[in-house]
């Protein structure tokens, strides 16, 4: 094919791009200077101060604007013949449906975490439209290529749980779902010892957590309730030391999102420059007290403000100091000499309180006396560094008064609180996004995709974005991998499941196999062609209390019973995933090493890796 056709191709191609953070900023650009003439971006996020250093496309002006209609406009500056089509909106909402996919001849992520990441790899799949999927963190990144039946899909390989946790951005609200590695994090401990197999899986798998985990979970979708609970607790600890920590004691003129929790930036702005500066001869209590009051207080009251925030999420409790220690700190805490030395690197607000184990669980009230005091110990013992101090995982007082911070956000946003000791742990493992890796990968997306435009099919790699300076390898390239034929999403190959069918109830299927490992957010449960279970807003009433009541039979007892040689059919219509499960009845199973009491197989759990930065190996 000659250049002019290769063109031609660019030209005429229909692009999805999914994703308009900081893999998607430099997508979006890089396509448009590439002569691509069609894209479509769906962004449901708004745009964050954090954002700032790297989505190159937004400005200070746009902070609390869509990410996508602003990238839109951006890019229509500087290429205004092209049509860039903006969805301000989840792309698991309905209306973007296989009929929809179908329009497009490639789809483009630069998602952020494995639930959305898994929905487009399933519609993709549906619509038989070829996938180019990446993920970052830090100085880690991947792209790689997913075509029905050609390559393997996105979920052909388990996604392993990272432990390290890439954090670009901490949005004004803990979320589950920026915990994957998007722009902001591929899930990847870095690979010092690389091998292939095993980057493979850690960087197929993060391309997880934005912030990595990112291990992350949509969190209907995490893996476990508790893990979804971390990874909205590890943005609490993001917010602490990045946003908080580094507002007070860092450098004074820093515009974060502190400043910004509202659409009403301008005064929410101006309020919280007030409320930051600590006024010559001011007592440290009421100063302490009145940034309490402004971030767990009036933060949070104005967010509550925008109801539409709130539509789908709990909302958060604000919380003042004088409800939690009403009395004098003076009083409560006694004065700054009590357990602190001269030493300012034995500074302790622990000490001072007699609090000794890190890891006991401090509660609201502790961590609030923890935070005044800290704060207090700061500008008693520790004057000098204020304005410098940057967040180090060894200065205890920065981990104490970070800690307490957490937990005191974590506490409005009803999330479980943590130790000192495990918030140390993750404080400590944060990557931070790099803009010049999202540059990299998004340039590798696009040169995929004009491959899979020009069906240039054996040229297509799976890139590995690498920090292996020993190896003087930056990209590592190699042949995508054939479909994995026992791939539940991919291939027809049916799974088949080891339960008691006498004692496990159509709850337990659903809540631990249906939505805890399939991912499935809205099933359907058929035995033949018995409906057992449904979910939607528009079933009748009666059938609705007929689904409820066979949630709490045990299968054997079901009105289509489910006993050994059954084989289920599991469909989520959202998705247009599909899949059979043949049952095997199975009397006992050991409570440590099988704790749900079924064991699913043809579905392949990933390995947790290690808590260092290394590989195991
Ligand atoms: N289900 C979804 N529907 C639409 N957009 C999504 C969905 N999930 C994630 N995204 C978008 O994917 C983008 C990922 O970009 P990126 O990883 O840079 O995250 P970010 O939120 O911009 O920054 P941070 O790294 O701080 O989380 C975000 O803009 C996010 O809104
Ligand atoms: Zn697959």
């Amino acid at each position: 094919m000659d250049a002019e056709q290769q063109l031609q191709a660019i030209k005429q191609a229909k692009v999805l791009m999914v994703g308009a953070g900081g893999i998607g900023c430099e997508l979006l650009k890089t396509l448009a200077l590439s002569s691509f003439q069609d894209i479509h971006i769906i962004d449901m996020d708004t745009i964050e101060v954090s954002n700032l250093n790297r989505q190159f496309l937004f400005r200070q002006s746009h902070v609390g604007q869509s990410k996508a209609k602003v990238a839109r406009d951006a890019v229509l500056r500087f290429k205004p013949h092209i049509n860039i089509t903006a969805h301000h909106a989840n792309v698991k909402d309905p209306e973007f449906n296989v009929d929809f996919y179908k329009q497009f001849n490639i789809v483009l992520s630069g998602l952020d975490n494995l639930d959305a990441r898994r929905h487009v790899n399933r519609l993709c799949l549906a619509a038989d439209i070829p996938l180019v999927e990446s993920g970052t963190t830090g100085f880690l990144g991947q792209v790689t290529v997913h075509m029905k039946g050609k390559t393997e899909c996105y979920e052909c390989q388990p996604k392993p749980t990272p432990k390290t946790y890439p954090v670009c951005t901490i949005t004004s609200t803990p979320s589950k779902d920026q915990f994957e590695g998007g722009g902001g994090g591929v899930s990847l401990p870095l690979a010092r010892n690389f091998s292939l197999p095993l980057a493979r899986n850690l960087l197929t798998g993060t391309i997880s957590l934005s912030c990595l985990v990112h291990p992350c979970l949509s969190f209907s979708h995490l893996c476990t309730p508790v893990l979804g609970c971390f990874i909205l607790f590890v943005h609490c600890i993001v917010w602490a030391k990045d946003l908080l920590f580094s507002k007070l004691f860092g450098d004074k003129d820093q515009e974060n999102d502190l400043n910004v929790c509202s659409n009403n930036a301008t005064s929410s702005s101006e309020h919280a420059e007030d409320v930051f500066k600590h006024i010559l001869d001011e007592d440290i209590e009421q100063y302490g007290r009145r940034i309490y009051d402004h971030v767990f207080g009036y933060n949070i009251e104005v967010a509550l403000a925008n109801e539409e925030a709130w539509k789908n999420r709990n909302r958060p409790k604000p919380t003042y100091s004088s409800d939690i220690l009403p009395d004098k700190l003076i009083q409560q805490i006694g004065n700054l000499d009590n357990g602190a030395t001269d030493d300012p690197s034995s500074v302790s607000a622990m000490g001072s309180l007699g609090l000794k184990n890190p890891r006991d669980i401090w509660n609201l009230e502790e961590n609030t006396r923890i935070f005044l005091e800290a704060l207090k110990l700061f500008f008693g013992k520790r004057e000098k560094e204020i304005g410098n101090l940057t967040f180090d995982k060894d200065d205890q007082l920065a981990v104490e008064f970070v800690t307490a911070a957490a937990n005191i956000r974590a506490a409005s946003f009803g999330i479980p609180l943590h130790s000192l000791f495990e918030a140390k742990g993750i404080a400590g493992n944060i990557v931070h996004a790099v803009a010049t890796t999202n540059a990299i990968i998004a340039g590798l997306i696009v040169i995929e995709a004009i491959k899979v435009l020009l069906c240039d099919t054996n040229s297509y790699r799976m890139t590995y974005c690498l920090q292996h300076p020993s190896r003087k390898m930056l990209l590592m390239p190699v042949e995508p991998f054939e479909p994995n034929k026992s791939c539940y999403v991919c291939s027809e190959t049916p799974l088949s499941l080891q339960v008691n069918t006498h004692r496990s109830t159509l709850r337990d299927f659903v809540e631990k196999i249906v939505k805890g490992k399939l991912r499935m957010d809205f099933p359907l449960i058929m035995h033949g062609s018995a409906l057992l279970y449904e979910v939607g807003d528009d079933l009748e009433e009666d059938m609705a209390a007929n689904y409820a009541a066979n949630l709490h039979k045990v299968l054997s007892e079901l009105p289509s019973p489910v006993t050994s040689g059954t084989v289920l059919t599991v469909e989520d219509l959202q998705q247009e995933l599909s899949c059979n499960i043949n049952i095997k009845h199975r009397e006992e199973f050991d409570e440590e090493n099988e704790p749900d009491g079924m064991l699913l197989f043809g579905w392949t759990q990933a390995p947790p890796m290690n808590m260092d930065n290394s590989l195991p190996v």
